[in-house]
C-alpha cells in the first residue's frame, strides 16, 4: 500500500458511536483521515447522521454496513454486549480487515473476535486507559496484537499516533490481571464513598471531616466516577475473570479494620497498618516517589464550602484498607503504572494513600481518630456497609442491582457533578504536568 495517501484510501469503520467511539472518529476525523464510518444501534441512525452531517464523518445504518466497507474496525460498546455484537456484524466483516475493539475487558472481546470474525481478518485490540473527557496525548494506550500481519500492524498503530497517546504492548491476560489488581478495587473503594455519603444524606462538601487536601481528591474522584457511564465499572468489575479476588479483599480489610476500630484493639490495628504501609511503600518503591501531591495543590480544587482551617481528622478508612488489601495479596501498585489512568491506583488513589503513609504525623492523626474517635464511626460503619453491598452486587453478578445503586447514588449528586467532572479533569492535567516536571 501507498503510505503516502493511505488517509484518503483506508476506511476506518466504528461500531458503537457513545463517548468513546466519538473521542476516537474526532480525532481520527482532525488527523485528516478522510473515511470514517461509523454507526450506533440503528433506531439512533437518523438523529445521528443530522447531528454529525457536516462534520465529514460518515454515518451508516448499522454494523453491517460499517463491517463490509471498512478495513479497519473499532468495536466501541459495553463490555456487557460485545460478544452479542460481535456475533451479529463479526460475520460481514471485510476481506483481510484488521479488527479492534475498546472494551475495558479483553479477554470477553477477544473470545468474541475468534469465536465469531472470519479467518482472514486480523485482530488488533487497543484500550485507551482514560474516559472520554480526558486529553489523550500522553496516556496509556494498550494495544493487543492478538493475529495481525506486520503490515496491518504497522497501519493501525500509524493511525493511533493521532491520539498522541503513549502505548504499552501487552497480552490480553496481562491487561486483564492489570487492570483488576488497579481498576477493579479503586473503583469499588470510590464507589463506596459515594453511597456512603447517599446513606447518610450528607453531601461531602458540607461536613468539616471532608475539608481540604486529599479529601479534596476523594470527593472529586468518587463524583467523576459517577458523572460517567455505570455499564463501565460495572464491566470492569464483573466480567473481569481476575477482578473478584481484589473485590473480596478489599470488603474484608475496610471490615476487619474497622471491627478491630471499634473494639479498640489499638496495638493490633496500629501494627497491621504500619506493616501494610512499610511493605507496600518501602524502599523497593523510594525510585517511584514522584506523585506527590501536594496541599496547597489540591486545595485549589475543592468543592468544599468549610474553611480549611474547620476541618476535622477523619481515619481514612478507605485508605487504610486499600493499602492493607495491596499488601495482603502482595500487589505492588508501583508496579502496575504502566497501565496508569487518571482515577486509578497511580495518579489519584495511589497518590493520597502515598501522601497519608508517608507523612508520618499524618498518618498517626489518621490511626488515632480511628482509635478514638467516636463521632467519625458513622461514616466509617456506612463505609463498610457500602463496601460490603458492592461487593455482594459485584460477587453475584447482579447487573440490574448495579445500575440501580449506581444510578441512586449518581442522581443523588447529580447538581454537583459536571463541576466535579470539570474540577477534577483540571486538578488530574495540574498533576500530570507536575509529574512530567520532576
Ligand atoms: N467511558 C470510559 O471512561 C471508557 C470506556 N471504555 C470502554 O469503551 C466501551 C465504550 O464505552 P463508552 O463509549 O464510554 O460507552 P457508551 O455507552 O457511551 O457507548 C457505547 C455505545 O454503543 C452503542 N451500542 C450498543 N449496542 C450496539 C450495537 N449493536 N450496534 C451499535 N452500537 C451499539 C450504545 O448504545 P446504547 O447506549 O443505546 O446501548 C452506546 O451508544 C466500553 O466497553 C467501555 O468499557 C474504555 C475506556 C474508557
Ligand atoms: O479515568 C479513569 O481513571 C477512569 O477510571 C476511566 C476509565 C474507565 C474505563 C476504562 O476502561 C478506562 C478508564
Amino acid at each position: 500500500m501507498n503510505i503516502e495517501n493511505e488517509k484518503e484510501i483506508i476506511q476506518i469503520g466504528i461500531i458503537g458511536f457513545g463517548d468513546m467511539g466519538r473521542l476516537y472518529a474526532n480525532k481520527f476525523n482532525e488527523a485528516g483521515w478522510k473515511n470514517i464510518n461509523v454507526c450506533d444501534l440503528p433506531e439512533k441512525y437518523e438523529s445521528l447522521r443530522e447531528q454529525f452531517k457536516d462534520t465529514g464523518i460518515n454515518v451508516l445504518r448499522d454494523g453491517h454496513q460499517v463491517s463490509r466497507i471498512s478495513d479497519i474496525i473499532f468495536y466501541s460498546v459495553e463490555a456487557k454486549n460485545i460478544d452479542a455484537v460481535v456475533k451479529e456484524y463479526g460475520p460481514s466483516t471485510k476481506f483481510n480487515a484488521v479488527v479492534g475493539g475498546q472494551t475495558s475487558i479483553k479477554e470477553f472481546e477477544i473470545l468474541a473476535f475468534e469465536k465469531y470474525l472470519p479467518k482472514d481478518v486480523d485482530i488488533l485490540c487497543c484500550h485507551s486507559m482514560h474516559g472520554p473527557t480526558v486529553m489523550t496525548k500522553g496516556q496509556p494506550l494498550v494495544i493487543i496484537r492478538q493475529r495481525c500481519s506486520d503490515e496491518h500492524f504497522a497501519l493501525v498503530n500509524r493511525l493511533l499516533d493521532c491520539l498522541q497517546s503513549q502505548k504499552v504492548m501487552l497480552s490480553y491476560l496481562e491487561h486483564d490481571q492489570i487492570t483488576a489488581d488497579t481498576q477493579a478495587v479503586t473503583h469499588l473503594a470510590f464507589i463506596s464513598m459515594g453511597t456512603a455519603w447517599k446513606r447518610q444524606g450528607k453531601f461531602p462538601w458540607e461536613s468539616p471531616n471532608y475539608a481540604g487536601g486529599i479529601e479534596n481528591v476523594k470527593v472529586l474522584m468518587t463524583l467523576r466516577i459517577y458523572n460517567n457511564k455505570w455499564h463501565v465499572y460495572a464491566g470492569l468489575a464483573m466480567m473481569n475473570p481476575s477482578a473478584m479476588r481484589q473485590v473480596h479483599q478489599f470488603s474484608k480489610s475496610v471490615n476487619e479494620l474497622f471491627k478491630l476500630m471499634i473494639q479498640e484493639k489499638r496495638e493490633e490495628f496500629i501494627k497491621r497498618i504500619k506493616t501494610a504501609g512499610e511493605q507496600v511503600f518501602s524502599e523497593r518503591n523510594h525510585q517511584h516517589r514522584h506523585i506527590l501531591l501536594e496541599d496547597d495543590l489540591l486545595d485549589k480544587f475543592s468543592l468544599s464550602i468549610i474553611p480549611k482551617e474547620q476541618r476535622k481528622p477523619n481515619s481514612h478508612l478507605s485508605l487504610l484498607a486499600m493499602v492493607d488489601c495491596w499488601h495482603t495479596l502482595n500487589i505492588n501498585p508501583y508496579d502496575h503504572m504502566i497501565c496508569e489512568t487518571p482515577i486509578i491506583n497511580n495518579r489519584l488513589l495511589l497518590g493520597i494513600a502515598e501522601y497519608l503513609f508517608r507523612n508520618e504525623d499524618f498518618l498517626d492523626e489518621a490511626i488515632e481518630a480511628a482509635l478514638t474517635d467516636i463521632n467519625i464511626r458513622a461514616d466509617d460503619l456506612e463505609y463498610c456497609l457500602s463496601a460490603t453491598i458492592w461487593e455482594n452486587i459485584i460477587h453475584n453478578k447482579d447487573i440490574e442491582h448495579y445500575k440501580q445503586q449506581f444510578e441512586e447514588v449518581s442522581n443523588f449528586f447529580k447538581h454537583r457533578l459536571d463541576e466535579a467532572s470539570r474540577a477534577s479533569s483540571s486538578l488530574i492535567s495540574k498533576i500530570s504536568a507536575n509529574i512530567r516536571k520532576i
